[in-house]
């Protein structure tokens, strides 16, 4: 549906009950269980391209980086709509009249590029069969635990939160929609030796943008002129992105989600959890995760 008939229909939201449910012991929204089969035998083509993430990651981020490689370097082009009908969020699910991920994805002429949150175990195997493109990125958990808090409050969509200190529990706990952070990072890190994936983080593409941006150039097998890039790393930028209407969410509907309780382009800095943890919260936050990433090989950065 088009943004004006979106506009239309700023009280539907008010009447989406955010209910979830499990699908292999990860918990996702009533409406994604509910439609869970057409999401498992989705059927993706070698040619797409996925960006996938964990919540809350810089998927958006790395959408508009791809948009602008895919479109060299035209923002009017990037402009012809909004984010969420530009890529298709496979896994989530709307009620008619609102065009949920798979309807999208279906329509869509090749190549397309789509996003995922999917843990991997849970992403449609006919990914892997396609042996299709996944960029995978990656945010650390203290910087994704507030960004998602706050997401969580704004959105409509999403189960309520509570207070930051019941969130930070739930979030440990994994019981958060797309599930464990731990598992998630882990589980997409095994598996990218085996499959075609790009798997970068966040703090670096903060640190060094160009850098971030040559690797994905490399991993789609396209060249761009020098000052193309530097178009690119512009538009991309934070405070660019953050009053671009077609990659900063506010063209939904407020009643889904609500900027003025927090932005959807909030702060866009690693290290923003040291305003949020308590000393407390931090050093039981860091034996949980000791615990939980202990085996694994994959590090983070928690500020640059
Ligand atoms: N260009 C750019 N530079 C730096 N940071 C950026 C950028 N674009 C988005 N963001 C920040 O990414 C956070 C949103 O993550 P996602 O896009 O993965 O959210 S979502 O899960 O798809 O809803 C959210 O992080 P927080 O600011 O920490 O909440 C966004 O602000």
């Amino acid at each position: 549906m088009s943004l004006e008939e979106m506009k239309d229909l700023q009280l539907v939201g008010k009447y989406i009950q955010p209910e979830t449910k499990e699908v292999n012991g990860i918990l996702v929204t009533k409406m994604m269980s509910e439609n869970w089969d057409n999401i498992w035998n989705f059927q993706a083509r070698p040619d797409d391209l996925l960006i996938a993430s964990y919540a809350k990651a810089g998927t958006t981020w790395t959408q508009e980086i791809v948009d602008m490689i895919q479109n060299d370097g035209d923002v009017q082009k990037c402009q012809r709509a909004n984010t969420f009908d530009r890529h298709p969020f496979i896994e989530w699910t709307l009620p008619p009249p609102f065009n949920s991920g798979l309807d999208l994805a279906e329509k869509m002429p090749s190549p397309r590029t789509m996003k995922t949150h999917l843990p991997v175990q849970l992403l449609p195997p006919s990914f892997w069969k396609e042996n299709s493109k996944i960029i995978y990125v990656a945010r650390n958990a203290k910087d994704t635990v507030v960004s998602y808090y706050h997401f969580s409050r704004m959105s409509a969509l999403l189960p309520n939160p509570g207070t930051w200190e019941e969130f930070v529990e739930t979030f440990k706990a994994g019981k958060v929609l797309w599930g464990s952070w731990y598992d998630h990072v882990k589980g997409w890190w095994d598996a990218k030796d085996q499959h075609r994936i790009l798997y970068i983080f966040y703090e670096d593409m903060k640190e060094d943008p160009k850098r971030e941006i040559q690797k994905i150039l490399k991993f789609l097998e396209k060249e761009i002129p020098e000052e193309i890039l530097n178009k690119i790393i512009y538009h991309t930028s934070f405070d660019v992105m953050k009053h671009n209407p077609m990659a900063n969410y506010t063209t939904f509907p407020v009643s889904f989600l609500d900027h003025s309780i927090s932005p959807f382009m909030r702060k866009g800095m690693p290290g923003d959890w040291k305003s949020h943890f308590t000393v407390t919260q931090n050093e039981e936050f860091d034996k949980d995760y000791q615990k939980k990433m202990a085996g694994s090989t994959l590090t983070f950065r928690t500020e640059i």
